[in-house]
């Protein structure tokens, strides 16, 4: 068997389409989706990511208000900041780019933004909300895997997922979007015992353990879904600098019914999902007068 492959790349260009075309609809009712970018220090990952995503937020339409602020930023400062994009009309969405530098007390500046502006999903309010089955911001990536297990497959009730992660931003999020989708969840994670064995009974797989390779060929229940959330960067043969995943690619490929590649899988999901959710904070900042939320399922 050789799996298909889930190329996140076109899907995150057709959910861009879409939030283009949405964004359009809003500007005629006068509104144009604002997102503040807050990024601090210096890390080059960031820095591309942080222009991936103003990059893409113009290209759909939105407004993007950009915040780039010294490493030496502390946390009273950082508050301050986000306490000001709380009250713009203009900024309907705020990004705090993660992660901030040793020093800064993450979780302060995250719980400061306005949950209704969290277009990262990031927020104890959103992620309440999400466990609670409510309308919630939900965080992107997660959002952008379940997009792409969505287009392998609608039929999700009663399918064993595991989650090999228990981040507050990919783990925990991802677990409580597939309940929500009638999987049969379990959370495994550095403590987890036999995890290959717990792996092999998975119908759906989300690695994300940021280790490379980490989850082997298989450990892979064949024809299951491999959904590989992992970027890692290590040197190949060659001595080149190379993306990996999680999952060992190569060895997942005859075991695995479909898997995301690492790089072009949910990567490209993350930043579309976010302007998504964007303009989504922006729709419901006029409650109801907009017309529907951008979903996951057109
Ligand atoms: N505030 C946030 N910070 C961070 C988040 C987040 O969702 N919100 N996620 C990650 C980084 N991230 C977005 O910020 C992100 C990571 C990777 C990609 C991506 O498109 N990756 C490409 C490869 C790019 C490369 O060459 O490095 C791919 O996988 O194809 C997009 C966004 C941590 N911080």
């Amino acid at each position: 068997m050789t799996a298909t492959l889930i190329d996140g790349r076109a899907v995150a260009e057709r959910l861009r389409e879409r939030v283009a075309a949405r964004t359009a609809e809003l500007a005629r009712h006068g509104v144009i989706p604002g997102l503040a970018v807050v990024l601090v220090g210096e890390d080059p990952a960031s820095q591309v990511y942080v222009g991936s995503k103003t990059k893409q937020a113009a290209a759909a339409g939105l407004k993007h208000f950009d915040h780039r602020l010294p490493a030496s930023t502390g946390t009273s400062e950082l508050i301050a900041l986000v306490e000001q994009l709380n009250g713009r009309a203009d900024v309907h969405g705020i990004l705090v780019q993660l992660p901030l530098p040793a020093g800064v007390d993450s979780a302060a500046v995250l719980a400061a933004i306005d949950p209704a502006k969290d277009v990262d999903g990031f927020h104890a309010v959103n992620a309440g909300r999400l466990a609670l089955g409510q309308d919630a911001t939900v965080p992107c990536t997660p959002l952008g895997c379940l997009i792409l297990i969505r287009e392998v497959t609608r039929d999700l009730a009663g399918k064993r997922a595991v989650v090999v992660g228990r981040s507050n931003i990919v783990g925990k999020p991802m677990a409580q979007l597939l309940l929500q989708n009638d999987c049969t969840v379990t959370i495994a994670h550095s403590r987890t015992r036999d995890l290959p064995q717990l792996c092999r009974e998975a119908e759906i797989l989300v690695a994300a353990i940021g280790r490379p390779k980490a989850i082997a060929g298989d450990w892979i229940r064949p024809g299951a879904i491999v959904i590989d959330v992992g970027i890692n960067r290590t040197v190949g043969a060659d001595g080149k600098s190379k993306l990996v995943g999680d999952v060992d690619f190569d060895a997942a490929l005859s075991h695995a019914g479909a898997i995301t590649p690492v790089p072009g899988g949910v990567g490209p999901m993350t930043i579309a999902c976010l302007l998504m959710n964007t303009v989504n904070a922006a729709i419901r900042s006029r409650a109801g007068t907009l017309g529907p939320l951008i979903g996951v399922s057109q």
